[in-house]
């Protein structure tokens, strides 16, 4: 016989009792801190976290973070180990008997360790582009986001080549970081590269804690995301779904770009939630991650470009993911420095006007307090300051576009065109141009101009890029044999060649001659150390 439901009890309660019981776990948690206080337990101190004042603020939470990352991947690799070791274990008590399976499983053990083995050993960066390569392969629509401090700069020819070659593939451009150039500068550079490829002028998402996402599921309707912090939002999305209409299939899009020019962050707020990992360091994505926006676009994100080392100082000092101490700081922030307008700089940084780099870093280590032992202006740390507002995400810097359009190599007329095809792109020019009105410029005093180097070449095979590390390897071995002699050293060894007459030597020419046996800039991009992927991609 079939037996009647029971209805649950409810719950409720009246008030008196339900005021009563909050009482009562009022009073039992006095109780418990009275008691822990009597006991000498004092209540744990919030930590205030790194003032805005503080210098080498980014560096220093560019390192926290990629120590999370270092203790999360460590985690999950025990807790991965964890799972088949018990596997393993539960296969030969279900067959103890079985020789056959006491082998097996130990095989199957051992066979991923083996398969495990080989990313430590084979060089990080070909894992990078074998990532980087199944994204293109799986696109219909190849996001190449820009940092619209500088466009040109963080344009990857050869990433455009492939999708070019590819021949059915769409390349679109996003102007992302708008809010940190002029509005006149945005307007012009979308004008520039409009002529090109559709162009879609984005704000992202910066400052999307877990509490707002909180409030993004509870409040769906009163969300303070879209109108504050992002932009570009509804062009990107319109833009995307008027090319699936046109196809009449479910479309892929890919999104890549050079390091830390918001390729997670534009996802992050297509989607309104925090699904990608963001923040200051660069390079934090190390693998594909799929994200379906709706039932027909799924969006990709990828790895970070990497930069081949063909390119200028700037540029590797720019784009570059190195850790701050494995980057000559004072080389890095030197070839910054001399692309950008020395009035702007001086007005930016508060500092009277300086003759050359060296005579910069001493006035801003004066001016902000940075000294060494004994009082002397500690050149270095203001250096590492400079290169480490650069490589951040507040700075707001701008570079003019060429005068006149020059398509790049791989781009011609017919080529521009078809890549057009398919979108709303009269919807596009309306929405880019409300976006525009929509963002504030930075202020005046954060307006540095920049002198661009021109597209950054980028490595996008896996030929390309060395297996072995050899002048790493000499170096590491340099270190060891020279032992205690390093130690002795003080810090103005990194100090690039000063010429008798007291002037700095141009970036080039101390680039070929490292002081302390160190590789520079240019050599670590070719030896493969651009990516100290010991410090950064453990
Ligand atoms: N001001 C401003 N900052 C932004 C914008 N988009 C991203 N950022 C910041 O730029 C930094 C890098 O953003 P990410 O989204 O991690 O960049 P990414 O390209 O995915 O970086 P990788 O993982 O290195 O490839 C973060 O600190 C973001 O907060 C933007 O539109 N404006």
């Amino acid at each position: 016989m079939k037996r009647p439901k029971l209805k649950k009890a409810s719950k409720r309660m009246t008030c008196h009792k339900r005021y009563k019981i909050q009482k009562k776990v009022r009073e039992h948690h006095r109780k418990l801190r009275k008691e822990a206080k009597k006991r000498g337990h004092k209540k744990p101190r919030k930590d205030p976290g790194i003032p805005n004042s503080a210098p080498f603020k980014e560096a220093v939470l560019r390192e926290a973070e990629l120590r999370k990352q270092q203790l999360e991947e460590l985690k999950q690799q025990q807790k991965l180990d964890r799972q088949k070791e018990q596997e393993r274990k539960r296969k030969l008590e279900d067959n103890p008997d079985d020789e056959q399976t006491n082998v097996e499983p130990q095989q199957e053990f051992e066979e991923p360790k083996s398969k495990k083995a080989k990313p430590g050993k084979q060089n990080p960066k070909k894992l990078h582009c074998q990532e980087l390569k199944k994204v293109i392969e799986a696109s219909d629509v190849v996001l190449e986001v820009l940092d619209a401090r500088d466009p040109l700069g963080s344009r990857c020819p050869q990433v455009e080549e492939a999708v070019v070659q590819s021949g059915h593939k769409r390349l679109i451009l996003v102007l992302n970081k708008s809010d940190l150039v002029p509005k006149e500068n945005l307007e012009n550079w979308l004008n520039y590269l409009s002529k090109e490829l559709p162009t879609v002028v984005f704000k992202a998402s910066t400052n999307m804690k877990s509490r707002e996402k909180k409030m993004l599921k509870v409040k769906k309707k009163v969300v303070p995301f879209q109108s504050k912090l992002c932009c570009g939002k509804e062009a990107l999305c319109k833009l995307l779904r008027s090319f699936q209409q046109s196809c009449g299939k479910d479309i892929q899009v890919g999104v890549v770009g050079f390091p830390n020019v918001g390729k997670s962050s534009i996802i992050n707020s297509v989607k309104q939630e925090r699904i990608c990992t963001v923040g200051v360091p660069m390079g934090l994505t190390r693998s594909m991650q799929i994200v379906p926006l709706d039932k027909q676009v799924t969006i990709i994100d990828s790895p970070c470009l990497i930069v081949s080392p063909c390119n200028s100082s700037a540029a590797l000092a720019l784009r570059s993911p190195v850790s701050i101490e494995a980057l000559r700081p004072l080389e890095a922030a030197s070839a910054i420095l001399s692309q950008a307008d020395s009035q702007q700089v001086v007005l930016k940084y508060t500092v009277p006007g300086y003759k050359d780099s060296l005579d910069f870093f001493t006035k801003l280590a004066q001016k902000r307090g940075l000294h060494q032992k004994g009082g002397t202006p500690n050149i270095e740390s203001a250096a590492k300051l400079l290169w480490s507002e650069w490589t951040g995400a507040s700075l707001g810097y701008y570079c003019h576009p060429p005068a006149s359009w020059n398509p790049s190599p791989h781009f011609n007329e017919n080529v521009a065109a078809n890549m057009k095809k398919g979108f709303n792109l009269e919807e596009l020019e309306i929405n880019n141009a409300h976006s525009i009105r929509v963002l504030k410029g930075p202020h005046l005093t954060n307006r540095i101009l920049f002198r661009s180097s021109g597209p950054t070449s980028g490595v996008i095979e896996e030929m390309d890029i060395p297996d072995e590390l050899p002048r790493q390897k000499e170096n590491k071995q340099d270190s060891e044999d020279q032992g205690n002699d390093d130690e002795n050293k003080t810090e103005s060894s990194d100090i690039p060649p000063v010429e008798d007459n007291g002037e700095m030597l141009p970036v080039e020419s101390t680039a070929n001659k490292p002081s302390d046996g160190s590789v520079t800039l240019a050599e670590m991009s070719q030896e493969g150390d651009a990516y100290d992927f010991k410090t950064d991609y453990v």
